[in-house]
Parts: C-alpha cells; sequence; structure tokens
C-alpha cells in the first residue's frame, strides 16, 4: 500500500538538516518551501514528533496555522494528474464543475484543482507540470463523454450488478479512469492497474484498492483477447439505438432522433466526430493591425500545429497547443480570440458593413459580437444585449483588448422587454439564440448528459419569443439573422416556418452570395455540418423585412 507522507514546518530557528539527519534515509525537503521536510508517515516515531515539538512552538497543526503555515500532508506516490483528474471528475458527477478545457486556466487554477484534492483525499500529490495538466484534460473530458461506455464495460466486469449500482462514488471515477487511460489512451496496461489501485488504497481503503485491482485485471485480459462484453446492434429499432448508444457513448434518446433524421450511418459518424478532441480556430483581431501572417509566424516561432482556414481569411485551425498560445498572451493582448469557423460563417451570413447600425440580442460572451465590430471597419455601431451580466462583462473587457470599445456599447437587459424600454430600429438585428448546443458536442463534453429531450420543446418556446422581439428592432428594408449552435431542425428550420408564418412581412433572403455552397441549404438557409466541415454545427437564417407597411 502506498505510504502517507507528511510535511512538517521547520521553525526559521532550526535548520530542516537537524530533522534530516533526525530521520536521514526517509525524509527529503519539501520542493514548496525551504521550511518544510516531508516524512513518510509510518517513519514519524516519536523521536521525531519530540524533536518536532522541541524546535518550535510554531509547529502547525492540520488547517491553517497561527503563523499562517500549513500542514500539508503529501503524498508522492500518487500521480497528480490521477488524483486531480479524480477529484475534477467527481465534482463534475455533483454539478460543481465543468468539463471545460483545463489547459486553459492559469497556475491559479491548478493550485485550486490541488487544495480540491487536498480537502477531498486528505492529502496533496506533488505540484501539475505543463504534461500533467494536459493529460488531467484528456482524461477528464474523454472519461466524461465516454462515460456510457465505460460504465457499461465496469458493470459487465464486476461480479455483480450491485456492486456497480452501489458503488462509492470516489471509486467509479478511479474506474473510469483507469478504463479510459487503458482503452482510449493505450496506456501501458499494467502501470495504469498499480497506479489506480495504490490511488484507490490510499484515497478510500484497501478492499477498494482489491476491487480497482480485480476489475482492471479483468479488463487487461478481456482486451488483450479482443473480447470486450460490448452489446450486438440488433433487434428493434429501439435496441439497435440503445446498443448504439452504448457502443459510442451517446444518450439513447439523441441517437434515436439522429438515426431518425439522419440515418444509422450519419448517426454513428456524429458520434464519432462528437468523441473526438476538439480543435480550435483563431481568429485574427485586424483592428489592431495584425494579420493572418503575423499570427502564422508567431505560432510558427511556438511550433503549434496548425492550417489556414480554406473559408474565411481572417481565421487559422488550430489542432493542438492551446495551452501555448494562452500562456504566450495572445488572447490577453487581444491579437486574436477563439473562434470557431462556423460563427465565423454566421458573421459573413449577417455580411455587416461599414455605417451600419447593429443590434446583437444574444451578445455574451461576444464571439460574433466582436467579430462584426472588426468588419465595421471604425465606422457603425453595434449594441450587444445579453440577459448574463457576467458574460456581458467578458464580452466589454474583450472589446476594450481588441480596440473595438468604440463600436460596441454593451447593455445589460432581456431581450423580451428591450423593444419597450429601448424603442430603436436597426439596419441589421442578429439573434443568436439559447439553443441545445448539439452543434458543438466535441468541444462541451458534459453537454450530452445533461441535455434530454423536453429540453427542445421547452428551448422552442424561448426561440420564438426572442424572434418576435428582435423582428421588431428591424426597420423596414432591414435584416434579421437567426442562428443556433444546434443541428436539430426543431431549432433550426422549424423556428424560422413558424415565425415567417407569424410575421407576414419576414421573407427569406437565401444565402448563398455570403458563402461557399456546400453550407448552404435548398430553403436557402447556413448550415454547417460537423463530420463533412470538420467544424461545430451551426444554423443561420437570413430574413429581409419588407419596406412595405404590414397591417
Ligand atoms: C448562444 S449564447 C450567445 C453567444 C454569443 N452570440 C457569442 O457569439 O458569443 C446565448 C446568449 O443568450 C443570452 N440570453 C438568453 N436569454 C436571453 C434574453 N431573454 N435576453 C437576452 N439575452 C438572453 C444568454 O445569456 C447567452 O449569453
Amino acid at each position: 500500500m502506498a505510504e502517507a507522507y507528511s510535511v512538517f514546518f521547520v521553525s526559521p530557528f532550526t535548520h530542516p538538516l537537524s530533522i534530516h539527519s533526525a530521520h536521514r534515509r526517509k525524509a527529503f525537503s519539501s520542493s514548496w518551501a525551504i521550511d518544510f521536510i516531508v516524512l513518510p508517515s509510518s517513519s514519524i516515531t516519536t523521536k521525531v514528533h519530540m524533536l518536532c515539538a522541541a524546535i518550535s512552538s510554531n509547529t502547525p497543526s492540520p488547517g491553517p496555522s497561527t503563523s499562517g503555515k500549513r500542514l500539508y500532508k503529501l503524498n508522492p506516490e500518487v500521480s497528480p494528474h490521477r488524483a486531480v483528474s479524480a477529484v475534477r471528475l467527481l465534482r463534475i458527477e455533483q454539478g460543481k464543475a465543468f468539463a471545460d478545457l483545463l489547459s486553459d486556466k492559469g497556475r491559479k487554477a491548478m493550485k485550486n484543482e490541488m487544495d480540491y484534492v487536498e480537502r477531498t483525499l486528505g492529502f496533496r500529490t506533488r505540484d501539475l507540470e505543463d504534461r500533467d495538466v494536459r493529460l488531467v484534460t484528456d482524461i477528464v473530458g474523454g472519461a466524461v463523454r465516454w462515460k456510457r461506455y465505460l460504465d457499461h464495460l465496469i458493470m459487465c466486469l464486476c461480479n455483480e450488478e450491485t456492486t456497480f449500482r452501489n458503488m462509492e462514488p470516489l471509486l467509479l471515477q478511479i474506474l473510469r479512469i483507469g478504463f479510459y487511460e487503458i482503452l482510449k489512451l493505450g496506456m501501458p496496461p499494467y502501470a495504469v492497474v498499480d497506479e489506480n489501485v495504490r490511488l484507490a488504497k490510499v484515497s478510500l481503503r484497501a478492499g477498494a484498492g482489491n476491487l480497482v485491482n480485480g476489475v482492471m485485471r479483468k479488463l487487461v485480459l478481456v482486451k488483450e483477447q479482443d473480447s470486450l462484453p460490448l452489446p450486438n446492434v440488433e433487434g428493434d429499432e429501439r435496441a439497435q439505438a440503445r446498443a448504439l448508444a452504448t457502443i459510442n457513448s451517446h444518450p439513447v434518446w439523441m441517437v434515436r432522433r439522429w438515426i431518425k433524421l439522419l440515418g444509422q450511418e450519419e448517426a454513428v459518424e456524429l458520434m464519432n466526430w462528437n468523441n473526438t478532441d476538439p480543435t480550435f480556430s483563431l481568429r485574427v483581431s485586424q483592428r489592431k493591425g495584425y494579420t493572418r501572417a503575423d499570427l502564422v509566424v508567431k505560432l510558427n516561432d511556438m511550433k503549434v500545429p496548425h492550417e489556414l482556414s480554406v473559408w474565411m481569411d481572417d481565421f487559422v485551425h488550430v489542432q493542438a497547443g492551446m495551452q501555448a498560445i494562452i500562456h504566450a498572451g495572445l488572447l490577453k493582448q487581444g491579437l486574436c480570440s477563439v473562434l470557431d469557423e462556423s460563427a465565423g460563417l454566421v458573421v459573413s451570413v449577417v455580411d455587416p458593413q461599414p455605417g451600419e447600425t447593429i443590434i446583437d440580442c444574444c451578445a455574451a460572451p461576444g464571439g460574433k459580437a466582436l467579430y462584426m465590430a472588426s468588419k465595421l471597419k471604425s465606422q457603425g455601431t453595434i449594441w450587444a444585449v445579453d440577459i448574463n451580466k457576467g458574460r456581458l462583462r467578458v464580452l466589454k473587457e474583450a472589446s476594450r483588448l481588441q480596440n473595438l470599445d468604440d463600436i460596441i456599447n454593451t447593455i445589460h437587459a432581456d431581450i423580451r422587454l428591450f423593444p419597450v424600454n429601448y424603442p430603436m430600429k436597426a439596419d441589421k438585428v442578429l439573434l443568436d439564440a439559447p439553443c441545445s448546443g448539439l452543434g458543438v458536442l466535441s468541444k462541451k463534453a458534459d453537454l450530452r448528459w445533461n441535455r434530454r429531450l423536453e429540453d427542445l420543446m421547452e428551448l422552442k418556446e424561448l426561440q420564438d419569443e426572442l424572434l418576435d422581439a428582435a423582428a421588431s428592432l428591424v426597420k423596414p428594408g432591414g435584416v434579421l439573422v437567426y442562428s443556433t449552435c444546434s443541428i436539430d431542425p426543431a431549432e433550426n428550420e422549424a423556428r424560422i416556418e413558424a415565425f415567417l408564418l407569424r410575421h407576414p412581412e419576414f421573407d427569406v433572403d437565401p444565402v448563398h452570395r455570403f458563402l461557399p455552397p456546400g453550407f448552404v441549404t435548398a430553403r436557402g438557409f447556413y448550415k454547417s455540418n460537423p463530420v463533412r466541415h470538420s467544424m461545430d454545427g451551426s444554423f443561420a437564417a437570413r430574413l429581409i423585412r419588407s419596406k412595405v407597411c404590414f397591417a
């Protein structure tokens, strides 16, 4: 069993070596601070305790001490990425964290992660290095995406179904991590088993370690024999959907819906896309006098693998290395921003022109508002409205960073009440509506598990209300663009057809002249397909308000 380590504070008046000499072989100096030493708990003899007590009355007890230093329990035998991943997965399951990119966050966030480890597991590990952060990002994102698949295998390999059903949450996370590392990351199986057994033992108890050992060794065996217990895709439509949902780790309702809408082959391709590691696009901030060629030079210097967007002149597609981009400060300096190409194409549909007034009805955190503002070339105004104050603050800060704050005005409001309080009309109105996000499941690992079929129905009502409000802000002859990051027709085409019935003063303006042909539907709407276009799934309809007054 792994040994727990304790960190002892050494009085500034006593040299740590005096404790080293008291316990010569097993003690080593803490890497955090020169006034701490680390000792295996089992070797903390009375002699050491006495020595510690003698050298300083400041020796801290667990928790904050009067000297401001704390007694940490360090476990250097548990790998930091594994402890952090287990605790983060636990917090995601409890609804206390998102499975977002950990590598986006700075050092402070990493320290927070270790604080959670200490609070949850009762010890800290050594600090996370960059490599560990990347591993945590991969493991947390992957274990969340593959949850249904992993749980199915864990359940099959437990002796009793009840063992799985009654499994304590932390133990389940440890098994998910181990299964994911072996099955999807291809890590050396026996090393993974050993490490996960150790984590279960030190964070729970010996019996938990034995269970992890038994279940994971069975996994290694069935994997070697190429006989993973996965369901066959057979039976009626519901049974097939259930099997595909397990194999591809998605909720059954989504699979059934996609098979109905797209057919089985395309539904499986879509699930494969959702399960791949997300890639990102960067938009160059031309307002800062920066060109795509400048950005490419920087990315080459940083050895970040990238490709020029084939669809838009100011976009670069990045396969990996977001951490390096963030650390280099490119986003903070406002030289570029993260924006998926599919969102950029929505702005192409709006086609902002210098001198125009544009209302962005659901603007925060501002990806599209900022891009639209940069296209106005210092002439025109964007009214960026959003109901969420915090997200609006992010938009405001980004507009300042990108020198666009002379164009963008932020307004905190519910767009449904906005026309009453701000009786204005604009040349163009963009409604980027709240939606299910079914087009961005590769980027948002946990979203699939938080969505229900009923959400689509509830969102429809909100989308209709927002559309009615947005329509009243369009001047005669002006343009209304409705967009979502969903691939579901109920939130897209169906909303527009229902809107046109309620608003005969609007007509569809087909988007052919703004987009490459592969993105335009027969009805003249914009639609990106994750599998076909290797970007998020988005939708937009461009509608023109008649110049004639309707009664
Ligand atoms: C899809 S996001 C918008 C993304 C944004 N257009 C961008 O490009 O970054 C939807 C936004 O709608 C906002 N929202 C939801 N209900 C709203 C309402 N009644 N009035 C105004 N904004 C609302 C949410 O706060 C959220 O920021």
